[in-house]
């Protein structure tokens, strides 16, 4: 067994900036430092990955400035740690913060066994960023008790799905996650106030209010699929994150709790039942009755992205099967709702840019004959 000072580290390169994590094992994970001088995030992958993530130039754009006011401040709040507070009313759409990650690495790492819970391979990772970085870090919360040491701790507490290609991830396990100094700071919620999303092109995690937000109210992302009914939801916030969600749905009185959970269930099974986006084939038949129900259903559980999931995956349905004016219509209000919540960046919106050339020359196209 490794003591927490047995060094398995070797610098491959300084410039860029790559160490090998483990001497012992071929292949074992790299971490890349960026900037090589004084980093201020650190990548944990294989070699061949963050050889490759060292070239991006994205690294050459400086991040842009952030505005003087904030439109929020961090504050403790009673049985939740620390969370963000609104100091203004935010309108839906606005951008609350943006920042790069600290530490990203793939979501599951490849680390020897001896080097994982007692966090040598983590303390490691976070050990040549500059002092700042590394204090941005090790101030966030740690949700997870002893024995589990306190770095992987924060890291399983505060990371957030980052994506480093343009399309999502097809499969979890080959996803990427990303520690954030300020954005980790949002608390859950399952009707949650506000979007994290990662935008691939500037390398930045951002936040963006989903609903109008008033002065003194609590900013709230989400940390999972929230079509889920309550006993799955407080049982993964649980296990993955060591808290019992108290928010205003999950306290929804037993009588009612039946309808919030069916209605979830329900728009869940549509998105499941229906998105072949970015695959070569074609959505089953739905009716507009069973696709604006799914939509009714996510008004009345306060789910903004998934009312904007249902009318993308919807549009698609109904150009296939259904009204082209109606399909045209849903792709541009799903457009509207994701510029809002995911910001121009967004590659939903991409889609729906190309569903609108394909819309209007389906509209333009001359009509078959009827015999
Ligand atoms: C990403 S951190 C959020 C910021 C954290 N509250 C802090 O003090 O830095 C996630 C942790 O915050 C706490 N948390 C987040 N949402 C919560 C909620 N709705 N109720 C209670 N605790 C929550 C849990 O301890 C969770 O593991």
């Amino acid at each position: 067994m490794l003591a927490e000072n047995d060094n398995t580290t070797n610098v491959i390169s300084t410039n860029p900036y790559i160490v090998a994590s483990d001497t012992r094992y071929p292949g074992a994970s790299c971490f890349l430092y960026i900037p090589a001088e004084s980093p201020n995030m650190v990548f944990v992958d294989s070699y061949h990955v963050v050889r490759a993530i060292a070239e991006w130039p994205v690294w050459r754009t400086p991040a842009l400035p952030l505005p003087h006011h904030l439109s929020f401040r961090l504050e403790e709040i009673p049985g939740r740690g620390v969370g963000m507070i609104a100091t203004r009313s935010i309108s839906a759409g606005e951008l609350i913060f943006r920042e790069r990650p600290v530490y990203a690495a793939r979501r599951e790492v490849n680390c020897a066994a001896d080097q994982n819970d007692n966090g040598i391979f983590y303390r490691a990772a976070i050990h040549r960023l500059s002092q700042q970085a590394r204090r941005s870090i090790l101030g966030l919360q740690n949700a997870f008790p002893p024995p589990f040491d306190v770095v992987p701790g924060i890291l399983n507490t505060n990371c957030l799905e980052i994506r480093i290609t343009e399309k999502p991830d097809p499969k979890p396990s080959e996803s990427f996650v990303g520690c954030f100094p300020v954005i980790s700071r949002a608390n859950h919620d399952c009707a949650p106030v506000a979007n994290y999303f990662f935008n691939f092109g500037t390398f930045e995690g951002e936040l963006r209010a989903m609903n109008d937000i008033a002065g003194g109210e609590e900013i709230t992302i989400t940390y999972m699929d929230l079509c889920l009914p309550k006993a799955e939801r407080q049982a993964y916030l649980s296990r993955t994150r060591y808290f019992t969600c108290g928010c205003a749905t999950c306290s929804t009185p037993a009588a009612e709790l039946g309808q919030s959970d069916a209605r979830r269930a329900q728009i869940g099974r549509l998105i499941e039942r229906l998105d072949t986006l970015d695959t070569p084939h074609l959505p089953e038949r739905s009716s507009l009755d069973e696709l604006e129900r799914a939509l009714a259903a996510a008004e009345e559980e306060g789910l903004v992205k998934e009312y904007a999931r249902v009318l993308l995956i919807g549009s698609q349905v109904l150009t296939i099967y259904g009204d082209l004016h109606i399909a045209m219509n849903w792709a541009q209000r799903a457009k509207r709702l994701f510029i809002m919540v995911e910001g121009a960046g967004s590659y939903n919106v991409r889609r729906l840019e190309d569903a609108e050339r394909v819309h209007s020359a389906m509209a333009s196209a001359p009509r078959g004959l009827r015999i």
